[in-house]
């Protein structure tokens, strides 16, 4: 598990080593790793570190010191060296040490030296940027290392209100920051490299938490050696519609892969209709349900629902039977559109976006002083996914995974366990279905800790959904594109590897 701070928490971690004079050392082991980034990023492109063309762009601040220690450390390894400074001032310990490594500062970005960088270190802003910054050119076809977090970036947030540096590396120091994964700072922050300068026992408990493959298997239910059906959990679908019916047996796909007792899927009509035809023809081991009061551990509503007033009606009475019983449940696509506030029910939300921002509106986001009567829209949502999952947890009281390139899964509380990030499956996720199967996957977890004695967080349990679904969508991409229908095999293969 990787802890995630805020820029803030790192600067406010960092005081008591500043107090202590550690300052000129901190900054030594933060240079030092960000020249080892630059040298791995160079061999990884078959380039020599020995007569490597290497610029800094050099800010007024610490961060521009760092810069300029880790290019005399360069210097050492035969790297020729120059920076231009941004600012009035440059930090005068790092300038000297650039210089007496045989540095040279450039007059600026129009320079035929600055044109030939085969590596630009971004140096200029790190976690004392405030507010918009104007930008910087950087030589086409040169690599791009950052220093702490992109130049632009907000540490705190991943917003970009003005121009952003783009790297193809950032080396951060003392623990990774929300800024890298978060919103538009996710595009801009390439591969992260974290180098430990000594926080550790001045860190706060982190803002999020990075699960690891080693951190899912004790996320998973255990299957018991005496389990039955029963014990390893039932798990009623109401999913799916006559416009949608594929919506119902991607979801039973996803929840029967990541390992359930049984799936009750509740029918339209109590008479043979195609909707369910297609999920047991898919899915034999379904058990077609006409009945929601029939005994299961957990309800997955929503997917593939669309607007038929039956099927509305029917999601209206599970909705409600879930609530009476306290069950666990996971609500997706248009039923997130039935769903009221502030419920002490074990549910999971799994909106996109844009449906998050259609519930930001309907349960009131722009209530409160700040933000009266203010609409929010999709665009809002993805310029800080964080802020809209944390706002609609607090509205719901419910764990909220808000799916995206970078998906946030948070839950009502703060502190470990509650907030996740999980930094993007595989670009050919983005395809239909996908969604329904990630639900079926999250709604199988539930169901098979729903009765457990000593469950993880509701919140932990839905980020290990998250993960399955996105370390399946690498397993299935080694063969090629692929449909959602073909995501269930991936999930398969995860877990069989992880188990
Ligand atoms: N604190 C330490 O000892 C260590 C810090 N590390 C590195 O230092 C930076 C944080 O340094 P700090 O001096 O606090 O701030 P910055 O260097 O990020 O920048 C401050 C500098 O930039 C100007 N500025 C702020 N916003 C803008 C803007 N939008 N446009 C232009 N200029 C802006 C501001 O006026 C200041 O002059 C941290 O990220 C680390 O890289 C070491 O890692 C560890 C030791």
């Amino acid at each position: 598990m990787h802890q995630v701070y805020t820029g803030t928490q790192i600067r406010e971690a960092e005081q008591p080593l500043l107090a202590a004079g550690a300052g000129p050392q901190l900054m030594h082991q933060a240079a030092w790793g960000l020249a080892q980034g630059v040298i791995e990023l160079l061999h990884e492109h078959q380039l020599a570190v020995p007569g490597a063309r290497i610029t800094g762009l050099i800010g007024a601040g610490n961060n521009g010191g760092d810069g300029l220690w880790a290019l005399s450390f360069l210097a050492r390894r035969g790297a020729h060296i120059t920076a231009i400074c941004t600012a009035e001032r440059v930090h005068p310990e790092g300038a000297a040490a650039f210089r007496a490594a045989g540095g040279r500062f450039l007059s600026g970005p129009e320079t035929a030296d600055y044109a030939r960088a085969e590596v630009v270190i971004d140096a200029v802003l790190g976690t004392g940027a405030r507010g918009a910054w104007e930008g910087h050119p950087v030589p086409e076809g040169a690599l791009v290392v950052a220093c702490d977090i992109p130049s632009g970036v907000s540490a705190d947030t991943g917003q970009v209100s003005g121009q952003a540096i783009t790297a193809d590396l950032t080396v951060t120091f003392g623990g990774l920051k929300v800024g890298l994964f978060n919103g538009a700072g996710a595009a801009h922050s390439g591969n992260i490299k974290l180098v430990d300068i000594g926080l550790g026992p001045h860190l706060p408990a982190p803002e999020l938490q990075l699960l690891s493959p080693t951190d899912i298997p004790e996320l998973l239910p255990p299957a018991a050696p005496h389990a039955h059906k029963y014990t390893r959990g039932v798990l009623g679908v109401l999913a799916g519609s006559t416009k949608y019916p594929g919506a119902a047996s991607l979801v039973c796909a996803g929840a029967l892969a990541t390992g359930v007792g049984m799936i009750r899927f509740l029918t339209q009509t109590e008479h043979a209709e195609p909707l369910t035809t297609l999920v047991l023809g898919a899915h034999p081991e379904v058990v077609p349900a006409t009945d929601p009061t029939e005994r299961v551990q957990a309800w997955l509503v929503g997917s593939g629902l669309s607007d038929s007033d039956h099927r509305v009606e029917q999601a209206k009475q599970v909705l409600t039977l879930t609530q009476q019983q306290q069950l666990p449940a996971v609500i997706d696509a248009d039923g997130l559109k039935l769903i009221e506030p502030a419920t002490t029910q074990p549910r999971v939300l799994t909106p996109h976006a844009g449906e998050a921002a259609a519930l930001l509106n309907r349960l009131g986001a722009g209530s409160d002083d700040a933000t009266q009567n203010q609409r929010v829209d999709r665009a809002n949502v993805e310029a800080d996914p964080l802020a809209a999952a944390q706002k609609l947890a607090e509205l719901t009281g419910d764990v909220i995974v808000l799916k995206g390139p970078h998906t946030i899964i948070c839950g009502p509380d703060a502190g470990p366990g509650q907030r996740f990030i999980y930094p993007g499956g595989h670009p050919f996720l983005a395809t239909a279905g996908s969604g329904d199967t990630l639900a079926g996957i999250i709604a199988a977890v539930l169901t098979g800790w729903a009765e457990a004695d000593a469950a993880p967080p509701l919140a932990a349990q839905a980020a290990a959904g998250v993960w399955l679904h996105g370390a399946a969508s690498y397993a299935v991409a080694a063969g090629g594109p692929f449909g959602a229908s073909q995501l269930a095999a991936g999930v398969r293969t995860v877990v069989a590897e992880l188990l």
